[in-house]
């Protein structure tokens, strides 16, 4: 495939992605119960938790300097550069914006077992396969900035105990995909240069489709029950 095909075919899967799953319409449309809302912020904690393992697994498979040199930044951006800092602490300021405390979010104690497969599942992958096909599993970056821009404004008008500064995570993630996973797609097309390699980095953001979209379905069951 031409540069411009293969972008196109990586583009193309964006109606997998899980903004249109029913929990995140519901989520934008304001039918979330109070409930629903801490289920949500204390499964997705677990994603959050363990993306700095996940990107560590693929620097550490990756023989590139220059991209295990752009990779590192996203560990710093999640753990932060000292305790109380950082991308995992702004997530955890929701938790408790939501009515979550902070020592059950912390213990994990809402965590479904469908979540933590699903995720579990995004990490192994990470681990076990070629550095390339995870780092494309990464993409689906592409698809999060305007969703994610949507939910601030969805959520701030929707749920009146959230405040934007609760928000933080979002708004700040924001910017850092403002480029629409320019970075991540660069790489993935520059190393990315047979059909076959092609078609893994393909198969490997169809994967994730399908974690983030386990994710939410094991969140909603779990939310499901009082
Ligand atoms: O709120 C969202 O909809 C959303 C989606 C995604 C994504 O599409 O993977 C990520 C994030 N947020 C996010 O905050 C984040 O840090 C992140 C890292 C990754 C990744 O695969 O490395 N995806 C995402």
């Amino acid at each position: 495939m031409s540069p411009s095909e293969f972008v196109a075919a990586l583009r193309g899967l964006s109606h997998r992605y899980w903004g249109t799953h029913p929990f995140h319409r519901r989520m934008h449309d304001g039918e979330l119960s109070e409930h629903e809302l801490k289920i949500w912020a204390a499964n997705r904690w677990y994603y959050q938790c363990v993306l700095p393992q996940k990107d560590a697994a693929i620097i550490s498979n990756c023989p590139v300097p220059e991209v295990r040199r752009e990779w590192l930044d996203r560990i710093v951006y999640h753990d932060g550069t000292e305790a109380g800092d950082g991308g995992t602490e702004r997530w955890l300021r929701l938790c408790t914006a939501v009515g979550l405390d902070r020592e059950e979010v912390l213990d994990q104690r809402h965590v479904a077992p469908g979540a933590r497969f699903a995720v579990d599942a995004y990490v192994n992958f990470a681990r076990t396969k070629p550095w390339l096909e995870a780092v494309a599993s990464g993409l689906t970056e592409m698809f999060a900035g305007h969703l994610m821009q949507r939910r601030v404004a969805d959520m701030l008008a929707n749920y009146p105990w959230i405040a934007p500064d609760d928000l933080a995570y979002f708004t700040n993630r924001i910017d850092k995909v403002s480029g629409e996973g320019k970075g991540t797609l660069d790489i993935v097309v520059r190393h990315a240069v047979t059909r076959e390699q092609q078609e893994k980095a393909i198969a490997a953001l169809s994967f994730k489709t399908d974690v983030l979209w386990s994710l939410l379905d094991a969140i909603e069951r779990a939310a499901a029950k009082e």
